[in-house]
């Protein structure tokens, strides 16, 4: 599946990338690239790169045995009769480089559109997908667990996945003439130049919270990440009410801002009204309905509107495309019940989008939450989704996530920290569905039940990143139909 295939000879790739020496075997011609020895195959070039749990160049054997006949390192390797080599200083540009150059550059063929921030950006870009389909009539999206393009939807490895993977998906929509593409730019994919040497026409930050310390160290890295994006796109929008976007204005400042409470804002969500389980607000005087009370949804539409209007879509346009969203499953979404519970699905997982979800529930409300923390957060990460819980007196039932290489009772002693400061009240129940049994049980009519972290995911991730099948929504529907 992937689309037009170009051959590209040896000569082709050493002059569209930095090398520090080669050895050419034979007249070599490539028409694939990987950094995974289990995708190589015939004509494939494969790069080897380390990463956080191997390095590649022990799979290069594997990779020649499977078929690949050039080789991209960095290290000393043992050079094999008929093969060709490549020494680099950074494999993951040279991976893009080849892969652009291979799919023939299909992110210049489009307007693409990314977004990034620890919140809001699988909404935010799903919704500028659909407005983009709506309004210029083609559109495709890829992020969160999937890529849509057409009627196709496309299972993805990553939120961003890698290059190889994004420009195979670009291929296929230049093949179905889909000319306009949203994607969700996580932070461990700029950083791992997943997007790198893309034509990326907006991008768009949302927020910056504590996440993903464990992979940047510090906020000012995990920041620096996310501007990879602003550095890259041709055109940016910020979130000014969040001080992370207020600095991306300021080191970029042709910066298109939105904003809730700031009046220089360029586009700005006013006369707010919640109300009967809706919010109402205007953007340049066009009305928005949303059917969610959660208020970072302004922000989702609000980054939406402002990147359309930009594209150049006339602000009632938008309006009128806008009736016609039906929002997304697992964000703020309520799972119908004959209980008279407020049982609703979210694929939250940082503390900020744990208190905007319980802030944004009526006062005095009775908030239950299910939910685990993935193996790959550190302690500071769960002791403040802790304190999340804690503060909104929510009765949390801890329970499973994506483990991977910790183990959940050592997690959720970690998530206890942050909840004893709190002296917040808590149940451990290690099965999702138990835990989800548990907590609708104990709920009474008019309560909320947050079901939180799993979303779409059709899986759980246990001894590392090994997927045991697994859907929120059915278990939920299992448990439901047992009550
Ligand atoms: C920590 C991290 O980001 N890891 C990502 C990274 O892996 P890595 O470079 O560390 O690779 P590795 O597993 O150490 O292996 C080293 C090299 O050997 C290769 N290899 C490995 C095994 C083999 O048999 N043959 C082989 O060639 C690998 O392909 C790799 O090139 O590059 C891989 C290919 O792009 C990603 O799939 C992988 O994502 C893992 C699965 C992951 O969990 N990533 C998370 C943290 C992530 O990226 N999350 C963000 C979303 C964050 C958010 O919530 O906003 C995302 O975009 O998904």
């Amino acid at each position: 599946m992937k689309g037009k295939i170009i051959l590209i000879s040896f000569e082709d790739i050493i002059s569209h990338i930095s090398y520090i020496d080669y050895k050419k075997a034979n007249d070599i011609a490539i028409e694939a690239i990987t950094n995974d020895s289990r995708k190589a195959n015939k004509a494939t070039a494969f790069v080897a790169i380390k990463g956080s749990l191997s390095d590649g160049h022990t799979y290069i054997a594997s990779a020649i045995k499977k078929g690949a006949s050039l080789i991209i390192h960095t290290e000393d390797v043992t050079c094999e009769e008929g093969i060709s080599y490549i020494r680099v200083n950074d494999p993951r540009k040279a991976l893009a480089q080849i892969s652009n150059l291979i799919y023939d550059f299909p992110s210049k063929k489009m307007e693409l559109v990314a977004v990034t921030g620890s919140n809001g950006k699988t909404t935010t870009s799903r919704l500028i997908a659909f407005l983009m389909g709506e309004i210029f009539g083609d559109s495709a999206s890829i992020g969160t667990n999937n890529a849509h393009v057409g009627d196709e939807i496309i299972p993805t490895s990553n939120t961003t996945p890698d290059i190889t993977e994004v420009n195979r998906i670009l291929a296929k929509c230049l093949e179905k003439n889909i000319r306009h593409l949203a994607l969700e730019a996580s932070s461990h994919g700029l950083d791992q130049k997943r997007l790198f040497g893309l034509d990326i026409a907006y991008g768009i930050f949302t927020n910056l919270s504590e996440e993903h310390l464990d992979y940047h160290k510090t906020m000012d890295n995990y920041f620096k990440a996310k501007m990879i994006l602003f550095e890259n796109a041709k055109n940016t929008l910020a979130n000014i009410d969040d001080p992370y976007g207020k600095r991306a204005k300021e080191l970029f400042p042709k910066t298109i801002t939105f904003s809730i409470d700031e009046e220089s804002a360029d586009y700005r969500a006013e006369d707010i009204v919640k109300k009967d389980g809706k919010i109402t607000f205007k953007i340049r005087g066009v009305e928005f309905v949303l059917n969610k009370i959660a208020n970072y949804e302004i922000y989702n539409t609000l980054a939406a509107v402002a990147c359309l209007n930009q594209m150049g879509a006339s602000m009632e346009d938008i309006g009128e495309a806008f009736k016609k969203f039906k929002g997304i499953k697992s964000r703020f979404e309520y799972i119908e019940n004959d209980l008279g519970i407020n049982i609703i699905l979210d694929f939250a997982h940082t503390p900020r989008a744990y208190e905007a979800l319980f802030e944004s529930v009526p006062k005095g409300s009775n908030i239950i939450a299910v939910f685990g923390i993935n193996g790959d957060r550190n302690s500071e990460f769960r002791r403040l989704i802790g304190n999340a819980c804690g503060k909104y007196k929510v009765f949390s039932v801890l329970t499973t996530d994506d483990p991977k290489f910790d183990n959940v009772d050592h997690i959720n002693e970690e998530i206890i920290v942050g909840l004893d400061e709190y002296k917040a009240d808590y149940v451990i129940r290690k099965e999702r569905k138990d835990a989800m049994r548990y907590a609708i049980k104990m709920a009474k009519p008019g309560d909320y039940v947050f079901l939180l972290g799993k979303g779409e995911e059709n899986f759980i991730k246990f001894h590392g990143n090994e997927k045991t099948p697994y859907s929120e929504r059915e278990t939920l529907r299992e448990v439901l139909e047992e009550l």
